[in-house]
């Protein structure tokens, strides 16, 4: 009897395989980094090989560690960074140029031009999406336009588009699958959300023909199965959903009004909205939360492209220390209402602004300024990015949002976290299991397997392991938030 879930979650920066028990406990971890590749100013691509490798290692690495096979394993469920665009070739499974990652910004004039003639409106009522290099449309476009021949093999149907899970259950079954699920098709801007369908309007705008498109199954669903030769034996392949929505399913945030943020690479908030797309009034996304039995649930995003990449930069670019975990410490030993501020618009800024020309910036430097202010205030731009989507969300639900569930790589930051319940005024619940991500694409594989009877036997599963409750009077909040604002107008173009 198998008594394993395999999560696989292939993230920006790394890829990790994930086994976890009926309950929802990590049972063994692998891991593996691998190389970004920044061709040009605001380009950032990943060797396809690269993503197919990190998975297929650390996969059979976590197998091993646990000493367990296969038949062990009851089912696969992925999770993966979104919007990231490869296209390969139907019959060898090629890829024809490294895949084109979400950060990536090639695309901004493109997207000025469709923003110009006035497509906006259209694409953001049937996509819930804004037009921006963010989203797959335009870097298919662009690999469609700039990879020799391209074009005329997609025409001849010869070629097969798919975001990072479609490549992986691609080449898990053998080239038997070419599908997506309804979270990662919602980030493509080809989906309608409301549909549930390709948009063939869309499909006209972007340029992009219709055969190189994967079949879009919910995201507990039969994805197929993954060959023995890669893994010593056939696993059912039944979980699938783009990483912040697993994030989502495995925070069990399954009423309307739950919200989640991620703090991983980037940060993603996103709240629970039912069964209604909600559109916001203030430059936020609507997408599917998860689709179960062909139902859309639909969620509200605030996206923000630089969250841990600056503890990254921080450590990597100006060497200020070696562990991310040294944050803390730095952060520790600041003079509390310090006036630093780090803007990190490394590859422009995401929601609320969407502003593709903004660079980051550090102010307010003073002869006292050390290497711990500009750390804490790395660590605090993550807040402010926060509170800035807060204020929205708050303002399109008309309600004001609860407690906050976290993760990603930063919560384990307590300084953060506390700072972070200060900024938002509500409290900050971190749960035992901080590898949601992967549990949300277990979750999703359990329930399409009968391992879990409904959402309500999940939510059961989930743990708190520690709440950060605000603290800072609210005074000094809104100082500091102001002084964030001022920054953030300073960058934009
Ligand atoms: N203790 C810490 N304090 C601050 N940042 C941290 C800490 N530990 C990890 N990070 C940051 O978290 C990020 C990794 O989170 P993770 O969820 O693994 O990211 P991803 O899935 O996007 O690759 C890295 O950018 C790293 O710098
Ligand atoms: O790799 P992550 O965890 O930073 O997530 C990337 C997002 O899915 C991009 O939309």
């Amino acid at each position: 009897m198998p008594a394993y879930l395999l999560a696989i979650d292939q993230g920006t920066t790394s890829s990790r395989a994930i086994l976890f028990d009926r309950e929802g406990n990590v049972v063994e971890v692998a891991q593996k980094e691998f190389p970004q590749h920044f061709p040009q100013d605001g380009w950032v691509e990943h060797a396809s090989e690269d993503i197919w490798a990190s998975v297929l290692t650390t996969c059979r690495e976590v197998l091993d560690k646990a000493s367990i096979d296969a038949s062990q394993v009851a089912g696969i469920g992925i999770t993966n960074q979104r919007e990231t665009t490869l296209l390969w070739d139907r019959k060898t499974g090629e890829p024809l140029h490294n895949a084109i990652v979400w950060q990536d910004r090639r695309t901004a004039d493109a997207c000025q031009r469709l923003r110009d003639a006035g497509h906006t409106a259209m694409v953001q009522e049937r996509t819930g999406l804004l037009i921006d290099p963010y989203f797959s449309a335009t870097k298919l476009a662009w690999l469609l336009e700039h990879v020799e021949g391209a074009r005329e093999r997609a025409e001849r149907g010869e070629l097969a588009f798919g975001t990072v899970d479609s490549f992986l259950l691609w080449r898990l079954t053998g080239g038997r699958v070419h599908a997506t699920d309804a979270t990662n098709a919602s980030r493509t801007a080809l989906f309608n959300i409301h549909s549930q369908q390709w948009d063939e309007e869309l499909l006209e705008l972007f340029g992009i023909p219709a055969s190189l498109l994967p079949e879009v199954k919910d995201s507990s669903d039969d994805f197929g199965r993954a060959q023995a030769s890669l893994l010593g034996g056939e696993i059912p392949i039944a979980g699938v959903a783009g990483d912040q929505q697993a994030a989502l399913f495995g925070q069990a945030c399954f009423e309307p009004g739950m919200g989640k943020s991620t703090y991983g690479t980037g940060c993603f908030m996103i709240l629970n909205t039912g069964d209604k797309a909600e559109v916001s009034r203030n430059r936020l996304l609507t997408t599917v939360g998860y689709r179960l039995n062909g139902k859309p649930t639909y969620a509200m995003e605030g996206s923000i492209f630089v969250a841990g990449a600056t503890v990254q930069w921080l450590r990597d670019g100006l060497k200020l220390f070696a562990n991310a975990e040294e944050t803390e410490t730095l952060a520790r030993q600041t003079r509390s209402g310090h006036s630093v501020y780090l803007v990190p618009a490394f590859t422009g800024l995401g929601a609320p602004h969407w502003d593709p020309q903004a660079r980051g910036a550090i102010f307010g430097l003073t002869r006292d300024t050390g290497i711990a202010e500009i750390v804490a205030a790395g660590l605090q731009a993550v807040c402010y990015q926060s509170r800035d989507l807060q204020v929205c969300m708050n303002d399109d639900m008309a309600a004001k949002t609860g407690t906050l569930r976290v993760d990603g790589g930063m919560v384990r930051n307590n300084w953060v976290m506390q700072f972070l319940a200060d900024m938002l005024g509500v409290p900050v619940d971190r749960p035992s299991v901080l590898e949601t991500t992967a549990l949300g694409a277990a979750y999703l594989a359990g329930l399409h397997l009968g391992w879990y009877r409904d959402l309500d036997e999940i939510s059961g599963l989930w743990r708190c392991e520690r709440t950060f409750t605000p603290q800072m009077p609210e005074e000094e909040r809104e100082r500091l938030y102001r002084g964030w604002l001022d920054a953030v107008e300073r960058v934009k173009c």
